[in-house]
């Protein structure tokens, strides 16, 4: 997976990968070449007294050395290249498909498992890919020209160079297949970790309000605590893993200088070829180190690799079918038999529910808490798809309606107002960034919102917290009102979205919202019926299937549920 994954990625550099590879290949000959030239330079130069030959090697050999350093320099800038530039189209790939996917596909792999997965995993494979690119491809050039080189000097002496590699190869063979278990559940405990952060970040005054703070502190631990068994555990395979290179290497030399001495001393060969081996000796050994420590974090990138591919390979199910078609008519909204039912859940939580809306109607839906609402309102902007039954929008079935003529009809409220850091001004010009001042001033004004604004210190230019921690619940929603009047969509869906505002500013904005957006169809969900009464049509929903619909005093005569809906908020039965 994790091989798959860098083949596709470093296909579009594949030529700088082959240059820094050709760049790794000179390095490796260039460096290897260097025991030979000294070799020479001790037996036919120092040895034999060969003045002459000493300078032309050592003038060979300087050539040589710059040689590979170039080289190498070349290659790891090569190298570098195409390995960060994997890393940041993944990122951004990775990042595309997270966007694209429905609010049920992102709950079942988890919001934290997916950032994490964007930054902290790819960053696993992009740092595989640096290690190999830049390392990995001179290691079996260096073994296998080390050998060969050793074999065109003395044959016996090689021998300890053949069985040298095995040794090592097994050693790292055995800790890489332990690492990949530990990191398989490294990986795991990080998401769990950054879930926890992140819920008590979010949830901070909640925690501490209910004076749960030792219980999330003991959350907390309880995971920090097992990460850091693992993480120990991969530590401690690191700390046997690189003394066993080691004295596998003090062994190898060993051995070598221990023959070497022995064919010396029976004159089949002078000292400088001892003095070749063991620095080949030293190269190789220097070479599985580096493909060592490549290969330690093979197991992690691995892991990491196949949590990419469980995203990548998430076919987002709100793909619509290819070509999409644009729509029939302008602003009208049509839900036909809908029902839906949450994956997993046992019944649908909406059943059969017809409902239309058009241009210049407001259309309310009303029901008590979890009747349906919210699931309706999302199936129109597709967060999810009907189970049954058809959306349709402008005329055309949700599923088939060009995605960027969806958006830009369709203008949401949502019922949990948030904001993004940043200025006022920014936040409201959200989706349209041509919006000039005095719209966003119009937008606040009826969003009830202007007052609030120029009382912010810099107005328009105001700062706001990330999820607008520095608002009221009341200012946020009232912003984000404001922020989809901005856009002037055909269609507006607001999700509850009045329901922090005290009474007199909630008349107030349902007045203004109703000159504001009488041309326009609007659909209004709401638990209030103080909120819905002026709608042209209510539809009263009673566990996910519609129990009444009508005007505000039909209903009162007709629908028990809207009645005791009313009676119960004593919310001016028979008043106009
Ligand atoms: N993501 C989900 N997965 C499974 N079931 C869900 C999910 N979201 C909502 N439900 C269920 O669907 C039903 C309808 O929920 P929905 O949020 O649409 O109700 P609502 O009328 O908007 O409620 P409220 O007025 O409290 O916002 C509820 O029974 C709820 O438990």
């Amino acid at each position: 997976m994790l091989i798959s994954l860098l083949r596709r990625y470093l296909r579009p550099y594949r030529g700088m990968v082959v240059l820094a590879g050709l760049l790794q290949l000179v390095e490796v000959v260039a460096m290897l070449l260097l025991p030979t030239l000294n070799a020479s330079v001790i037996d036919r130069g120092v040895v034999a007294g060969d003045e002459g030959h000493i300078l032309w090697m050592g003038a060979l050999m300087v050539l040589v050395a710059a040689a590979a350093a170039g080289a190498g320099l070349g290659s790891v800038l090569c190298g570098a290249r195409a390995a960060l530039a994997l890393g940041r189209d993944l990122r951004a790939e990775v990042f595309h498909r997270v966007q694209s996917l429905s609010a049920q596909q992102v709950e079942r792999i988890g919001g934290s498992s997916l950032t994490t997965r964007s930054t902290n995993d790819v960053q696993q494979v992009e740092t595989v890919a640096l290690d190999g690119l830049t390392t990995l491809a001179a290691v079996p050039a260096i073994c296998l020209g080390s050998v060969a080189l050793a074999l065109s000097q003395d044959v016996p002496l090689s021998f300890v160079l053949l069985a040298f590699i095995p040794v090592i190869t097994v050693l790292v063979w055995a800790a890489q297949r332990r690492l990949t278990a530990v990191y398989g559940r490294i990986q795991p405990a990080v998401d769990r970790l950054n879930r926890i952060v992140g819920e008590q970040v979010s949830g901070a005054r909640v925690v501490r309000a209910f004076a749960r703070d030792a219980h999330e502190r003991e959350r907390f631990g309880r995971t920090n605590a097992e990460l850091l068994g693992h993480s120990l555990r991969a530590g401690r395979l690191f700390a046997v893993m690189f003394p066993a290179v080691s004295l596998a290497s003090g062994a190898g030399t060993v051995a070598v200088v221990w023959l070497g001495a022995v064919r010396v001393d029976g004159g089949e060969i002078g000292i400088g070829t001892v003095n070749a081996f063991v620095e080949y000796l030293v190269y190789i050994t220097w070479s599985i180190t580096m493909a060592t420590f490549v290969f330690l974090v093979v197991p992690r990138a691995s892991v990491s690799a196949r949590r990419i591919r469980e995203v990548l390979d998430t076919v987002a199910d709100l793909t619509p079918p290819v070509p999409a078609r644009p729509g029939r008519t302008r602003g009208t909204l049509l839900l036909r038999g809908v029902t839906y039912r949450y994956p997993g859940a046992e019944l649908p939580s909406v059943h059969g529910v017809d409902l239309r809306a058009g241009p210049g109607e407001t259309v309310a839906v009303i029901g008590s808490t979890g009747s349906g609402k919210t699931t309706l309102l999302n199936l129109v902007l597709r967060g999810a798809d009907v189970t049954e039954g058809a959306v349709l929008v402008n005329g055309v079935d949700v599923r088939e309606l060009d995605p960027a003529e969806l958006t830009a009809t369709v203008g949401v409220v949502p019922q949990r107002a948030h904001l993004f850091s940043g200025t006022v001004a920014a936040n409201l010009r959200f989706g349209d960034p041509d919006a000039t001042d005095a719209e966003l001033w119009r937008a606040l004004g009826v969003a009830q919102a202007r007052e609030l604004v120029e009382n912010l210190p810099g107005g328009l230019a105001a700062e706001i917290a990330g999820g607008g921690a520095n608002l009221s619940g009341g200012q946020r929603q009232r912003l984000t009102i404001a922020r989809t009047l901005v856009r002037r969509p055909a269609v507006y869906l607001f999700d509850d979205c009045f329901s922090a505002l005290d009474p007199d500013t909630e008349a107030a904005l349902l007045a203004a919202l109703r000159a504001e957006t009488a041309a326009a169809t609007v659909l209004v969900v709401a638990q209030r019926v103080s909120t819905v009464r002026h709608a042209d049509r209510i539809v009263v929903l009673d566990d996910g299937r519609v129990v009444g619909c009508g005007p505000h005093e039909e209903l009162l005569a007709t629908c028990e549920t809207y009645r005791d809906i009313a009676s119960s908020q004593h919310a001016g039965l028979g008043a106009p």
